[in-house]
């Protein structure tokens, strides 16, 4: 035996060190469980949590009008003309209103059995508590049998019982009004674009319902008030989006499958694609009109219908080349939307970014397999040019990979890699991650903290160029960006090819100071001017290393930034004693476990996604010349104010 093993687990760590959290508790104490974080993204998530509610009830045909009104204090109202939220006494709880017991209990919800709603988006009874739960104030209003309800809360406790307001002769639904807590979500504010943005998209998924939007405050490009009715649906949608463009077919591929008509089961699929080989191909995704962004069995069904169909009608046509199509080769230059109905979903998480419905798969290929076969049955000139369209990038994709093999066996035989970089020990890509590391003295620590089968590290020593004034030329000749570019094995500028790309994961990792935030500034230039698709393939993060390290007693917890250290110390670490803080200067100065525990292993780090939003490219260049123009005060906040906290940063 050990003599570890007979040391005794101290008196600190006994059954009185197990809370059990009640009642709206778990969600202030761990935000990030219910709605991902405490960042912008996770701040918009309030308000999809109860447009989502209302969508539902439009959903299941009992509204046809949603409200969504931005204040001037940035609070939010989301209105539908649906039964109301239910006020009568709960049936388990006398005392208290089915209001109350729904906006003040996790896992009180009228969707768990689907009597009420078919297909919904609510399925875990948990999102309208949680925003409840992270809000300052909440003012809850219900027209319902002719009488207008009311009732407010703060921070998940009710102000009041549910009370009658007055009488409602003309009116039903249900109005939410509320105002994020600040100690949550710190200085993050509402952007008008991105909630209109979302709102619009819901009235795109659901023809059957009108959104309105209302703003009081003018971003400079948001409408102050607009309505949206897409009859359309997603073929509207596509056709806005990719307007403009020249595209592989004249027409999209849209249509939509009834699965009552079909299969005899309650939902549908809906679906709208088109081919614009000068784009970026994208693929947006939704279950019940919650967006999916991370993808899921939907769209694998979808892909699968399209990638099969077109297989078949090469073999019918006589293409033997068809048959090397894949599902890569479909979706470059391939501009999708697909929006999928069923009943109990399965999301990974309350934030419902993937669908992992397995049956939807199937569902989905099935629907959509049909059309495809019809489509280019019907429309042989459509179906000639995509064939085409589709068998070159399937060429083009094997000449590529046949380059690569006779590269790797001609006379250098080994790639050239920089003499620096720590490279990890796994052959295939597949689940690899390179960290970009500022300084010798973090590369240290970060070489004991790392993983070496899939981890490598970089180390930058010199000056990294400022990309956006220098010429391609001057660009090859900065040792760091040579470096890099030779590490991630891909080229830059017009030879960038992402297949080539020798980790899944590019992790910018700097010290949470100004320098730190200049260089990743920099660095995220360099990705966006010289190497894009890496960054919209969502290859490219930014570590969140802590500032302060809080320890009482045996407890060790990391605070990101000063708001969080004040929040943990006032809420305290649960341990006796006084609460030691200190600050990290440098990645350089935490030592292997700290770094490890908080910024390079994947099951307790934070990440930041880099991405570009596709929707506003006005905005991101804009952005590029704020983080990289002329005026450098500018450029450091930036980095400094958001990036550090947001999941997913628009560049
Ligand atoms: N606008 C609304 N109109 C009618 N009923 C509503 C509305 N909003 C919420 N509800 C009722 O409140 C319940 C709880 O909502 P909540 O958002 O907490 O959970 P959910 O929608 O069931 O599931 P999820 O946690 O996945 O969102 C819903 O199931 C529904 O019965
Ligand atoms: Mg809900
Ligand atoms: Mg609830």
């Amino acid at each position: 035996m050990a003599a570890d093993d007979l040391l005794s687990s101290g008196p600190e760590y006994g059954a009185h060190s197990i809370e059990v959290l009640e009642g709206l508790e778990p969600v202030r104490k761990r935000p990030g469980m219910y709605i991902g974080g405490t960042d912008e993204r996770a701040l918009h998530h309030m308000v999809a949590e109860i447009l989502d509610n209302a969508m539902d009830e439009a959903v299941a045909g009992h509204a046809t009008r949603i409200e969504v009104e931005l204040g001037a204090d940035h609070s939010v109202t989301i209105r539908d003309n649906g039964r109301g939220i239910p006020v009568e006494p709960h049936p388990k709880f006398p005392d208290r209103s089915a209001l109350e017991v729904i906006l003040c209990t996790l896992h009180a919800g009228g969707k768990f059995s689907g009597d009420s709603y078919a297909t919904s988006g609510g399925l875990h009874g948990v999102g309208a508590s949680v925003v409840n739960a992270l809000s300052d104030h909440m003012r809850v209003e219900v027209a319902r049998n002719r009488e207008l309800w009311a009732q407010e809360f703060s921070r998940g406790v009710p102000q009041g019982p549910a009370h009658k307001v007055g009488p409602a002769p003309n009116r039903r639904g249900t109005s939410v009004t509320f105002h994020a807590d600040a100690d949550i979500f710190g200085t993050h504010r509402f952007r008008p674009a991105r909630l209109l943005r979302m709102a619009r998209s819901k009235a795109y998924l659901f023809s059957g319902v009108e959104i309105r939007w209302k703003s009081a405050i003018d971003d400079g490009e948001t409408p102050l008030e607009a309505s949206f009715r897409f009859p359309g649906g997603l073929a509207d949608y596509l056709a806005e989006r990719i307007a403009g463009t020249a595209a592989v077919t004249e027409r999209p591929f849209a249509g939509k499958v009834s699965f009552t008509e079909k299969f005899n089961l309650p939902g549908s699929v809906e679906w709208a694609i088109g081919w614009a080989p000068a784009r970026d191909g994208f693929v947006q995704s939704y279950c019940n009109t919650v967006p999916t962004p991370e993808g899921g069995t939907h769209e694998a069904g979808f892909w699968a219908a399209l990638v099969k169909g077109i297989r078949a009608y090469g073999d019918l046509a006589g293409n033997r080349k068809a048959a090397q199509i894949t599902r890569e080769d479909m979706a470059a230059g391939g501009c999708a939307l697909v929006s999928l109905f069923i009943r109990e979903p399965e999301f990974v998480g309350q934030t419902k970014d993937r669908l992992a419905t397995a049956d939807a798969a199937r569902l989905v290929e099935n629907a959509v397999r049909d059309h495809v076969d019809n489509w280019l049955a019907g429309d042989t000139k459509a179906a000639g040019a995509l064939l085409d369209y589709l068998v070159l990038r399937a060429e083009e994709r094997l000449r590529r990979r046949a380059d690569k093999e006779t590269a790797r066996k001609s006379a250098t035989r080994r790639l050239r890699l920089p003499g620096k970089l720590v490279d990890c020990t796994a052959s295939a890509r597949a689940g690899t991650e390179l960290f970009i590391v500022e300084g010798d003295s973090a590369g240290g620590s970060a070489k004991m903290a790392r993983d070496r089968v899939t981890q490598a590290l970089l180390p930058l020593r010199g000056k990294v160029l400022n990309v956006l004034g220098a010429a391609s030329g001057k660009l090859g000749q900065n040792a760091e960006i040579s470096d890099i570019c030779q590490a991630l094995g891909t080229g830059m500028g017009s030879k960038f090819r992402l297949d080539e790309l020798r980790y899944d994961r590019i992790i910018i990792m700097t010290d949470a100071d100004v320098d730190g935030a200049h260089i990743a500034a920099l660095l995220m230039t360099f990705f966006f001017s010289q190497m894009r698709p890496l960054i919209d393939a969502g290859h490219l993060y930014l570590a969140c290393p802590p500032l302060y390290r809080l320890t009482q007693g045996a407890q060790r917890v990391y605070a990101l930034d000063d708001a969080e250290k004040d929040r943990l110390m006032a809420a305290g670490l649960g341990g006796k004693g006084r609460i030691d803080v200190s600050r990290f200067k440098g990645l350089g100065e935490m030592d292997a476990k700290d770094l490890k525990d908080t910024t390079m292993n994947p099951a307790t780090r934070r990440l930041i996604r880099v991405t570009v939003d596709d929707d506003s490219p006005g905005e991101t260049g804009d952005l590029v010349e704020r983080l990289m123009g002329k005026k450098p005060e500018m450029r450091f906040r930036y980095i400094q104010d958001n990036a550090r906290f947001v999941d997913e940063l628009d560049v």
